[in-house]
């Protein structure tokens, strides 16, 4: 399988250099040159597979002979070490659990497969190397997770000051290692920018071999694929049939990888892209016009993010076509107040516990199903509402159960770096390292 870059069709890499690279030198997200379909007698009959197996069909000819069977079958199975359940909410409202890995986001799915790619893909290569990730929030963690002590690799994690919560914050901060954390002055667009200028300075470059674990990386991309696919299998062997999925969003990359998975025949109808105030996509859905304006911190902090990355990816999707992408996604922003709003009446309602992320997910859904009754819906209950706590509405806060997998980090001490919102002073500190 070959890449190529989203700014030069014409520049083309393998999957190990794409995972590498992360960004492509003239800035151009990769993305591959074609789409193999796992075939329209596999997507029937998904039930049929286990979940391992179903991943590693889909995920292996995107890999192609660059990692081998049994290497890129270990891989899969140590990403997907824990359950997708799909919860049933209300009729025909289901919440697709992605908060039941070690880090409790959706973004252990990713950070574990790059991981272990990366380790394989560079396990001859004796130059140190580090893996520079932007967080809003949650991908910092499960990164930081994913790559711990894993040989020859350190990771800089780039977060907002101030702007993440309490347990992301330990999450990113407190173990140590290989692992650093940046507290940056200024937003997650700013962390994201100083990442992507710093791949593309050649004397750093120079200095150290540096790749992405944001999902502008394939390796973190695509194996967001693989809960859409399950997800559908549990659907199917309930007999639902017509499915629209809400995914809360802020870099696109999860939703992103859904629509992939239904370009690649995954029988998913429909798709909304549900923001909070941060809300570039749903105005440009709306009005033709793509203009992002400042980013606004929310409760849902994961998705304060102004400029997508991911968005050209899914452009390109729809091959850049505006009335083909309108036909199959539609975008709603959602305030903190209806957030909060949404959170309290459906535990109040149903007993059913959302995070933020999730309640603007389920709002979007709710919305989009209001006009199209005849759908199964399905949001994604993207983090588990512990990592969220200290915001929640003071009603639902005592209800809110921190998993035993993280109680220990509340009494770990954080270890940062402050620094300026400003490319050259993440340079200075790389150099200096
Ligand atoms: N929501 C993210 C922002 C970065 O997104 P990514 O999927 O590109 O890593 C976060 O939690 O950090």
């Amino acid at each position: 399988m070959q890449y190529y870059s989203l700014n030069d069709h014409s520049r083309k890499v393998s999957f190990a250099d794409a995972v590498v690279q992360g960004l492509a030198p003239d800035r151009g997200l990769y993305f591959p040159a074609s789409l193999p379909t796992p075939g329209k007698e596999f997507m029937e009959n998904l039930g049929q597979y286990s979940d391992h197996e179903i991943a590693y069909r889909i995920i292996a000819p995107f890999v192609g002979d660059e990692i081998p069977e049994n290497v890129l079958r270990k891989i899969v199975a140590d990403t997907l070490s824990f359950p997708f359940p799909v919860h049933a909410v209300e009729k025909n409202v289901y919440a697709l659990e992605l908060f039941h890995g070690p880090t409790l986001a959706f973004k252990d799915v990713g950070a574990r497969f790059m991981a272990g790619c990366l380790g394989y893909v560079l396990r001859n290569d004796k130059r140190p190397v580090t893996v520079l990730v932007a967080t809003s929030g949650d991908t910092g963690g499960a990164v930081a997770a994913g790559f711990y002590n894993v040989p020859g690799i350190n990771v800089v994690i780039l977060y907002p000051s101030g702007k993440v919560s309490t347990l992301q914050e330990k999450q990113l901060t407190t173990l140590g290692g290989n692992i650093r954390a940046l507290e940056v002055q200024g937003t997650f667009d700013d962390c994201q920018r100083m990442v992507k200028s710093a791949f593309l300075d050649t004397e750093l470059q120079q200095h150290v071999l540096l790749t992405s674990a944001n999902s502008i990386n394939v390796a973190r991309w695509l194996p967001q694929m693989f809960y859409y696919f399950l997800a559908v299998k549990q659907l199917k062997a309930q007999g639902k049939e017509k499915l629209a999925f809400s995914v809360p969003s802020g870099n696109f990359g999860n939703i992103c990888a859904g629509i992939l998975a239904s370009v690649l025949g995954l029988p998913i109808d429909h798709f909304i892209a549900s923001t909070n105030v941060n809300d570039t996509v749903p105005r440009y859905l709306h009005s033709g016009e793509y203009k992002p304006a400042a980013a606004i911190a929310t409760l849902s902090n994961a998705m304060d993010v102004a400029a997508p990355s991911n968005f050209v990816r899914v452009l390109e999707l729809f091959q850049q076509s505006f009335p083909a992408l309108t036909s199959k996604l539609t975008g709603y922003s959602f305030d903190d107040a209806a957030t909060v709003a949404a959170m309290e009446a459906v535990y109040k309602a149903d007993g059913y516990m959302m995070d933020p992320h999730g309640a603007v997910g389920y709002l979007g859904l709710k919305k989009y199903l209001a006009d199209h009754a005849d759908f199964t819906g399905v949001f994604l209950e993207t983090a588990h509402p512990v990592k969220f706590a200290d915001t929640a509405p003071p009603s639902l806060q005592p209800c809110i159960v921190t998993p035993e997998r993280v109680r220990e980090l509340f009494s770990k001490a954080k270890q940062s770096t402050l620094l300026p919102a400003d490319d050259a002073a993440l340079k200075s500190w790389l150099l200096a390292q």
